[in-house]
């Protein structure tokens, strides 16, 4: 069932927009500095807080890469910003071309780095010459969006969430996987400032530990009591009736709703549904992928071997055992009870669902 479009008659009016959330606002993983750009190095927390100076389109790419930036919408603006040190670097058309190649070869699985680079390009080839001063102009309106984004979807997010819930998360949709405030962290920040949550839980996030260095980071420096578990410890969890809610973020949303995310997202879903847990999803309109009927040819990011045989550097598996690295996974649109965006809600996404809420 389609929800009417946010703020348009929605069938659950959000609780407050006037709710003060800037206490969750504060951290920024992506800086502009005019000739290059700073990133909030994520690999080195919570241990370290320490910052990458990007002065190439190279150096953007290698640190989206390397997960020195990290989460969908995080990369997306950072690829922009990657567009505009290109164009700064030369104003040949061939080169600002070479350049989106080599931002969206970093990461292939999160549509919105795609979305955010080609659309720059796009802009560039439109004018017919190479202006970093418009190329900036758009990034910076993309960041801006963002954030304004994941403001509503906390809003539209925490509405659904009905007083006394649970909510397990997985993976990190903080601010540090956005420009600000979060996708499905976002609405458990709203949610917990207008007081619905009973308990909120995050996975660890293997093998990248996104869930205990990061999301367990953010959420310490809110105020807000989270609890970790293992990733296998989801279903349990679930069984014990303390969640009602699984919330997500995502990385691409195929027209019917199958949605990539991290690793393991399918698995909770499956458990989700067993034991009569809801599944919201929370990721902007820029990562939904109308073009990608269903999920079935989303390509899944393979990564290192080392990073399931390894941890800190340290070996943790049995010498020259090999391993098995996908990052994300695709859980059918028919596990999922609500997709948020910051157009409106979809319940239940049924085919064409999705391309009725973000038509224009
Ligand atoms: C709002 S972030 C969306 C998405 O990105 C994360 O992946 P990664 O940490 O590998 O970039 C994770 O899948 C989040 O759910």
């Amino acid at each position: 069932m389609l929800c009417a479009p946010a703020g348009h008659g929605a069938n659950r009016t959000p609780v407050s927009a006037m709710t003060n959330y800037d206490q969750y606002d504060s951290l920024r993983p992506i800086e502009w500095r005019g000739d290059h750009l700073r990133l909030l190095d994520q690999r080195l927390l919570p241990a370290t807080v320490a910052w990458l100076d990007c002065r190439s389109v190279t150096e953007v790419a290698d640190a989206i890469h390397a997960l020195a930036v990290r989460g969908a919408p995080a990369i997306g603006i950072a690829g922009a910003y990657g567009m505009v040190l290109a164009a700064q670097a030369s104003s040949d058309p061939a080169d600002l071309v070479t350049a989106a190649q080599t931002l969206v070869q970093a990461r292939p699985t999160a549509v919105n780095l795609a979305w955010a680079v080609q659309g720059l390009l796009a802009s560039a080839q439109s004018e017919g010459h190479v202006d970093p001063a418009a190329l900036l102009l758009r990034a910076q309106s993309i960041e801006r969006e963002d954030l304004a984004a994941n403001r509503h979807m906390g809003e539209l997010g925490a509405a659904q969430i009905t007083g006394g819930s649970g909510v397990l998360t997985h993976c990190n949709t903080g601010s540090l996987a956005t420009a600000g405030f979060g996708t499905a962290l976002g609405v458990i920040r709203a949610a917990w400032a207008q007081q619905r949550l009973s308990a909120v839980f995050a996975t660890e996030t293997r093998p990248w530990l996104q869930g205990a260095r990061l999301t367990a980071w953010e959420l310490q420096q809110d105020g807000i009591p989270a609890t970790l578990i293992a990733d296998s410890a989801g279903a349990h969890l679930m069984s014990t009736g303390r969640v009602q809610w699984l919330v997500v973020g995502a990385d691409r949303i195929a027209a019917n709703g199958d949605t990539a995310n991290k690793i393991g997202t399918c698995q909770l879903a499956i458990a989700a549904r067993h034991y009569g847990v809801k599944v919201m999803v929370v990721a902007p309109s820029s990562t939904v992928d109308l073009a990608m009927a269903n999920g079935r040819d989303i390509e899944i990011e393979l990564r290192d071997e080392a990073e399931i045989t390894r941890l800190g550097g340290q070996p943790t598996a049995a010498p020259g055992v090999r391993a098995w690295n996908p990052v994300f996974d695709v859980t059918p649109a028919g596990l999922i009870d609500a997709i948020v965006t910051e157009r409106g809600v979809v319940e239940q996404p049924a085919p064409g669902a999705l391309a009725q809420l973000l038509s224009p």
